[in-house]
């Protein structure tokens, strides 16, 4: 380089320098509007999450960025990063509390990870929250005492038991309530050993969110629904959105959904596992979109083996779903050890077309998620 590309390129970088740091000036001055707006939103039970006010903002900036030559893709995800970070901050503030009458809530399995989520949200929200774990059933039966909600999120296989066996008197107005991953067998259990307002509740996501805006919450029916609709006020408030499912549906969804899906992805695992793999290279090879599938694999091993052998074995019908899988793949091999690279063709094309128009949605969607993870390497 010479001296003078030097100069020259010192100059604009402490322009660029000057404009980063005024970037950050006006960050903390969004971030503290938006706390504003967090106070106005408590005080008045709004929700955390406005989708109709986002989508307004989102145009108008996209328009703007447009007439002035910056890409509209930008600032969307300029935007949407912010956003993300405005649902953390607002969440600080605390949330409305829908039903102040209430007495206090139970959680049982309140030391499980989930479970400390939803005490967080209840306590943010202004309720008392008392953990209920397993070595607390001595005094069970005082804190069920007054309780306006029992929310039961232990490990599947020993959730239909312990509310068959531990729930059978709770007072008659308290709502019960679980958070299972299967919904038809814990649904039935509550609503024979519970007279009173029985919902089922599942939490499509993880311990790791952060915040519960946008986060989906799927709610199964059981009975007195004009006694739970508080609770899932509440969870509105929260950011959350809400899918009312049938039971058996949602359960027949989440045998492809949930079990056939870590299945693969531990088969996937262990057999890196046995292959010996160096992770190392693996990754040194890796296109961003490699990097990603070996993260969603990889992720799963840095939880609880239990939790998921919970998940896989909680369906006896998931079986099938991953024994056609299995099934599936038997077949595909054929028609490489056979070599035929025709049938292979056939059958993408077969599959494409199924896909329809969704495979065009996916591959927009996987762009925009492969480029942030190639934003994330600094090497
Ligand atoms: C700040 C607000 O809350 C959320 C965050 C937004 C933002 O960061 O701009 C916009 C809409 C809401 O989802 C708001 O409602 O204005």
């Amino acid at each position: 380089m010479t001296e003078k590309t030097t100069a020259e390129l010192e100059k604009l970088r402490g322009l660029i320098d000057s404009v980063d740091s005024q970037l950050l000036s006006l960050l903390r001055k969004r971030l503290d509007l938006v706390a504003q707006v967090g106070t106005v939103k408590h005080a008045a039970g709004l929700p955390i999450y406005a989708p109709a006010r986002e989508a307004a903002m989102l145009g108008k900036r996209r328009a703007e960025a447009e007439a002035m030559g910056v890409n509209p893709q930008l600032i969307e995800d300029v935007l949407r990063r912010l956003m993300r970070e405005s649902y953390m901050s607002e969440k600080d503030v605390g949330f409305k509390q829908v039903n102040p009458e209430l007495g206090h809530i139970v959680i049982v399995g309140g030391q499980g990870q989930l479970g400390r989520v939803f005490a967080q949200m209840f306590a943010l929200s202004g309720y008392e929250v008392r953990l209920l774990d397993k070595d607390d059933w001595d005094h069970a039966g005082d804190m069920f005492n007054g309780a306006g909600l029992v929310l039961v999120t232990v490990p599947i296989g020993a959730t239909c038991s312990l509310i068959r066996e531990r729930l059978g008197n709770l007072p008659d107005e308290c709502v019960l309530a679980d958070l299972t991953s299967i919904k038809g067998a814990p649904l039935k259990a509550m609503l024979e050993t519970h007279k009173g307002p029985v919902v089922g509740l599942h939490p499509m996501f993880g311990p790791d969110v952060g915040s519960l805006a946008k986060q989906v919450v799927v709610v199964c029916h059981g009975r007195g629904s004009d006694k739970y609709g508080w609770l899932l006020e509440q969870i509105g408030i929260w950011g959350a959105r809400l899918v009312e499912a049938d039971a058996a549906r949602h359960d027949k969804a989440m045998q492809l959904v949930q079990a056939m899906r870590h299945f693969s992805s531990f088969v996937y695992g262990l057999n890196l596992c046995r292959e010996q793999a160096d992770i190392d290279t693996l990754l040194e090879f890796s296109s961003p979109i490699y990097r990603l599938e070996l993260a969603m694999v990889g992720r799963l091993f840095a939880q609880k083996g239990e939790l998921y052998a919970d998940i896989i074995f909680a369906q006896e019908e998931s079986l099938t779903a991953i024994s056609d899988f299995l099934d599936n793949y038997r077949d595909a091999l054929e028609l490489l050890k056979t070599g035929d690279r025709a049938g292979f063709i056939e059958r993408f094309n077969e599959v494409s077309n199924w896909f329809g128009n969704y495979s065009q949605q996916f591959l927009t969607e996987s762009r925009a998620m492969l480029q942030s993870v190639n934003d994330m390497r600094s090497v």
